[in-house]
């Protein structure tokens, strides 16, 4: 029965509480019965330890270190159908100004996205009868800001998934004018072929009165909703959870002691919540809304992780060659190199090395290979016509992919003429040198702070990049040193399946291989990895599959 199932989850949880007061297990995995205290006022929230000035780890420590001495700091889990967590104090008071400060004058009305034309190419529409509100998503600079990159970091720690799967950080503000502005129950990620795997939404300002955010298919205190387990017995659709929870919304919002998941606005707090479960598939729990502000504004700053890498230049393991972007895993030749079948085009297989010539880092010229077999970038096009390739250099201090003095484009007339072109750009940070027959790209420059992508599309669209052909992108040797976050790593699954990483990603090896091998297996598979490391130590045995 219903009950029965709800008692069973309720003793694994108090088994889990247990495992979370486990010495082998730090403070920030222990799910207490703290859950219901989101509601309260910061002032009415169970006192903390007494705390010790300056013992406290920084909110935004990140990394395998982030341990938080207090308890007060410790990740809460709200529900594990979805995966929902809080954090008490997720961010500095630093970044919520900052963050509120760089949005403020750039605010335009947010918009809504259909279930079936939702894409990164559509623009949406303003609805106000579903989503009221205003928005910024930040820039490549503002997202490169000191304080920002300590938040990417933990959102990265806390996900297991690198700064390359994240979007750009959008900030919202919701105020009381009109009835108070709202978020009616919706899914973060209707586009199911660029998932939004994961959600984080911290929260930048106390909300004296209203703006809580609502799961309205998830029952507190219960750490099961409901609403799954009616689902189960007697499956609704889709829609019909949709509608079911946007019922429950409105009443939830209406109503302080309703029994569906709530979550007061209180700044420097966040939840991160996932849209899927860990097996890729979807998540119909996940439906969650904004209630309308009474009082006050409301401030949030969002967080989305894709399945698929977004920001390819901030990849940790960018060692060349997703040839035919993320079509499928690399297999290895007869000499043990990685090989990329080159479906799209319909040549030879794709080869694709990565050496340094040179210093790593440093003012020396770094050679950097990138070839189709044998030895011309090119020869596996057979489709004449022309091309563009563009080479873009980016900064990974400051982030930026198109300032005009880090990029250089090439137009070639034909594919199958002599293809040996060369060029020389010059810029601020660096020259860069293409030679395509001779497939020698060479740059020169403060190579320690640059990464390159190549792209060769069709000249019809040299921007976008669903036409790409040819893919690679080059990384220094050491250039890209990835935060520590990977070090915590213990098991690997591929859609559900756990596997060995060694048996993944066969003969793919790259210089610091024990760190970057696993993503590059994500980036190349285009599928979510699920990685169990500091953060999953309970939940290898919690989150029933
Ligand atoms: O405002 C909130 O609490 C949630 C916002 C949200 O769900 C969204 O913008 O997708
Ligand atoms: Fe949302």
């Amino acid at each position: 029965s219903l009950q029965s199932s709800i008692d069973q989850l309720q003793s694994s949880l108090s088994a889990l509480q247990v495992e979370g007061r486990g010495t082998r297990h730090t403070p920030q995995c222990s799910a207490t019965q703290n859950t219901l205290t989101t509601d309260a006022p910061a002032e009415q929230r169970p006192s903390a330890a007494p705390r010790v000035a300056g013992q406290r780890a920084p909110p935004l420590s990140g990394g395998p270190n982030h341990s938080s001495s207090s308890p007060e700091d410790a990740v809460q889990i709200l529900s594990l159908h979805p995966r929902i967590f809080y954090f008490p104090n997720f961010l500095p008071a630093e970044a919520s100004s900052y963050l509120r400060a760089t949005s403020e004058g750039k605010l335009r009305e947010s918009r809504v996205f259909g279930t079936d034309s939702w894409s990164s190419q559509t623009a949406g529409v303003v609805d106000k009868t579903s989503r009221s509100s205003t928005m910024y998503t930040l820039n490549a600079t503002e997202m490169s800001r000191e304080t920002i990159r300590r938040f990417r970091d933990r959102v990265a720690h806390e996900t297991k998934m690198g700064w390359d799967h994240q979007e750009g950080i959008q900030v919202q503000r919701y105020t009381s004018s009109e009835g108070g502005e709202f978020y009616d129950a919706h899914y973060d990620s209707p586009d199911m072929a660029r998932k939004r795997l994961a959600t984080l939404v911290a929260y930048l300002e106390d909300t004296p009165e209203g703006g809580e955010t609502i799961f309205p298919l998830v029952q507190r205190p219960h750490i099961v909703a409901a609403a799954g387990q009616a689902a189960a017995r007697a499956p609704l659709s889709l829609d019909q959870l949709k509608e079911l929870g946007r019922e429950r919304f409105a009443a939830a919002c209406a109503d302080e002691s309703s029994e569906y998941l709530r979550i007061k606005p209180r700044r420097g707090s966040a939840i991160l919540f996932y849209s899927f479960h860990p097996d890729g598939s979807f998540d119909p729990l996940s439906l969650h809304g904004s209630c309308p502000v009474r009082r006050g504004e409301k401030w949030i700053a969002q967080q989305w992780v894709r399945d698929v890498v977004q920001r390819p230049h901030e990849s940790p393991s960018f060692a060349g060659g997703w040839g035919l972007w993320g079509r499928g895993p690399p297999s290895a030749d007869e000499q043990g190199r990685a090989v990329f079948l080159n479906r799209r085009a319909g040549g030879p297989p794709m080869l694709v090395e990565e050496r340094v010539v040179g210093a790593a880092a440093g003012v020396e010229p770094a050679r950097l290979f990138a070839c189709s077999e044998p030895s011309d970038m090119l020869r596996g096009l057979a489709s004449a016509g022309a091309w563009t390739v563009l080479v873009r250099i980016y900064d990974l201090n400051s982030c930026e992919e198109h300032s005009s003095s880090q990029r250089a484009s090439i137009t070639l007339a034909s594919v199958d003429s002599s293809g040996g072109v060369g060029s020389v750009s010059r810029g601020g940070c660096c020259s860069l040198r293409l030679e395509l027959r001779g497939c020698t790209l060479e740059l020169v420059g403060p190579t320690e702070k640059v990464s390159l992508r190549v792209v060769l599309t069709r000249h019809t669209s040299p921007t976008d990049e669903t036409f790409v052909a040819w893919s690679g992108a080059l990384t220094v040797d050491g250039l890209y040193k990835w935060p520590a976050v990977w070090e915590g790593i213990s098991r690997v699954w591929v859609n559900g399946v756990e596997s060995q990483p060694a048996a993944a990603t066969p003969a793919w090896s790259l210089p610091d291989a024990g760190q970057t091998l696993w993503n590059a297996a994500a980036v190349c598979a285009e599928q979510p990895l699920l990685f169990s490391g500091a953060w999953t130590q309970w939940s290898q045995h919690s989150i029933p599959s």
